[in-house]
């Protein structure tokens, strides 16, 4: 479990997070990262995206992290393949979106878990409609999600005219979301997909891959204008402080509430 929910750990972001009474996003979670070498000399120690992922003591029935370790690197490698192909489309080499995770990515591979509501939900997750959320509406702040719904319907998409679609899960598939970052850089071109997740009556379970660039990776704007030559100027600027002002100020989920801020330049 995280620090911030057992401070006998040291583990901040990294790890479990339970769920917390009172929020409108009503769910418990595990994540892992790709761990850095540990002498990895562009790597500083105060900084937190890149802390050693945690995992629990196993009993030898199921090989947890090995699964765990497996499938992130499948999904790395799933949205590597993405990212070529989205690069062909918007007229750029080819590998000019995937060098941004390489070597040391700050992505994250979660196991969620969301219980139904017990009782009344609070007056924060009923929505108008009289549908009631289990993760209220939002855009991933990350590049790209690529995620695992099962069966499990409850998810809604916003569409283009702003009213909310059901997305219609199917096992065996993958569901693709644009996040901030990657729509940021180009401009809004691609659109960051808004969704929120609602009260299905029965636990429901999902595995989002949160695809994120490397710390110093430049993700500012005008990407584009880089290769083509053509409208405003890129602006540098670096993936790391500007998700972690992101979701300390503007977005604000409870599982992110007290990241400590740290220096790394
Ligand atoms: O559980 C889902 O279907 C979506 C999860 C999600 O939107 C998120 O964790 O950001
Ligand atoms: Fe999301």
């Amino acid at each position: 479990m995280r620090q911030q929910w057992n401070p006998e750990n040291s583990n901040i972001y990294r790890g479990y997070f339970p769920v917390v009474p009172g929020e409108p996003s009503r769910k418990e979670a595990f994540g892992c990262g790709r761990d850095v070498k540990e002498d990895d000399p562009t790597v500083s120690k105060t900084n937190w995206f890149y802390e050693k992922s945690t995992w629990p003591v196993e009993d030898g029935t199921l090989p947890f992290k090995e699964f765990l370790q497996g499938q992130y690197e499948c999904m790395h490698e799933a949205c590597m393949e993405l990212l070529r192909l989205c690069a062909i489309g918007l007229g750029i080499p080819e590998e000019s979106l995937t060098d941004l995770f390489n070597p040391n990515p700050c992505s994250t591979f979660r196991i969620l878990h969301y219980p139904p509501w017990v009782g009344e939900p609070p007056a924060i997750a009923m929505l108008e409609d009289g549908k009631v959320v289990t993760t209220p509406e939002h855009t991933d702040s990350d590049f790209m999600t690529l995620l695992t719904p099962f069966h499990f319907g409850g998810l809604e998409v916003m569409q283009a005219n702003g009213t909310w679609a059901e997305v219609n899960t199917r096992p065996g598939s993958l569901i693709m979301n644009i996040g901030d970052t990657f729509s940021r850089m180009l401009g809004g071109r691609f659109k960051a997909t808004r969704h929120r997740v609602l009260d299905i009556g029965e636990d429901r379970y999902s595995v989002p891959f949160f695809l994120s660039p490397k710390f110093h990776g430049d993700i500012g704007i005008n990407f584009l204008s880089q290769y083509t030559e053509d409208g405003d100027a890129h602006v540098p600027e670096r993936f790391g402080p500007w998700v972690l002002y992101t979701m300390k100020h503007k977005k604000k989920y409870f599982e992110y509430k007290v990241l400590p801020e740290f220096e790394d330049v």
